[in-house]
């Protein structure tokens, strides 16, 4: 279980972009984060990520307490974080991308490759293209293949649908899902695009203006209606 309690942080002493969240992720669930603009998503993943430091609260990861570690600390526990825009390096080829995680955790590399090629056999046929030539898709499909090769336990994803085109958002959705269940690995996701996240997900959390105003289990019975229920 991965959870967060009471999480309070922000960018200055007065104010705070994200307020007493709470959240509980089962392990290997996908979980989403909603919200528009500005609701809090990216500084929510910071937080977790040892990117910004929390005000109160804690971030239990793996049975401890992680909110007071720093970023290197906390992705050699095992969580990796894919931020908007994807950091790929654009003068590198797509299998340089993704071996240079693995440089980061000293992994085998032949075995890294095959795992992302394995999960996103159509890098393997671009591998020698520069990152900087990719798609949007293909960007998204690089940047959480270079976090599979780490071997990560839990993956947090800032916006992957992002400017990507609807089918290729489905794909990277199922993989997703393909990721979690073969990999034990627990995945938490901000998004704007509403449908595509709840659908992936087995929880939903929706935040506005930094705080946490709806949440549920999603179940094939419920899922049309919170889907229809959530307006941005
Ligand atoms: N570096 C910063 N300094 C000061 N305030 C910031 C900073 N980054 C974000 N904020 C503010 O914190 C609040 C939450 O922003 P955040 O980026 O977390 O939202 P978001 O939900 O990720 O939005 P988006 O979907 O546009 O990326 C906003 O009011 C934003 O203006």
């Amino acid at each position: 279980m991965f959870e967060i309690k009471n999480l309070t942080a922000g960018y200055s002493n007065e104010s705070s972009a994200i307020h007493n969240i709470n959240i509980s992720i089962p392990k290997n669930e996908i979980c989403s984060i909603v919200g528009s603009n500005g609701a809090g998503k990216t500084t929510l993943l910071k937080s977790i990520m040892g990117l910004m430091p929390s005000k109160s609260g804690e971030i239990i990861f793996d049975g401890q307490d992680i909110s007071k570690l720093d970023s290197e600390a906390i992705s050699q526990l095992g969580v990796a974080y894919v931020p908007q825009g994807r950091m790929i390096f654009p003068y590198l080829s797509v299998e340089e991308n993704l071996l240079l995680g693995c440089e980061v955790r000293k992994m085998n590399l032949k075995k890294a490759l095959e795992i992302g090629y394995d999960y996103f056999p159509d890098l393997k046929e671009i591998r020698k293209r520069k990152g900087g030539m990719l798609s949007g898709g293909q960007q998204q499909q690089l940047a959480i293949a270079r976090m599979l090769v780490i071997d990560p336990k839990m993956i947090l994803l800032d916006e992957p649908a992002e400017g990507i085109q609807p089918n290729v958002v489905q794909e990277i959705g199922r993989i997703l899902q393909k990721i979690a269940l073969d990999l034990n690995v627990t995945v938490l996701l901000v998004e704007q695009f509403v449908s595509f996240a709840i659908n992936l997900s087995q929880s939903y959390y929706f935040l506005q203006g930094g705080e946490i105003t709806k949440e549920s289990r999603v179940t094939k019975d419920n899922v049309h209606s919170i889907v229809k229920s959530i307006k941005l």
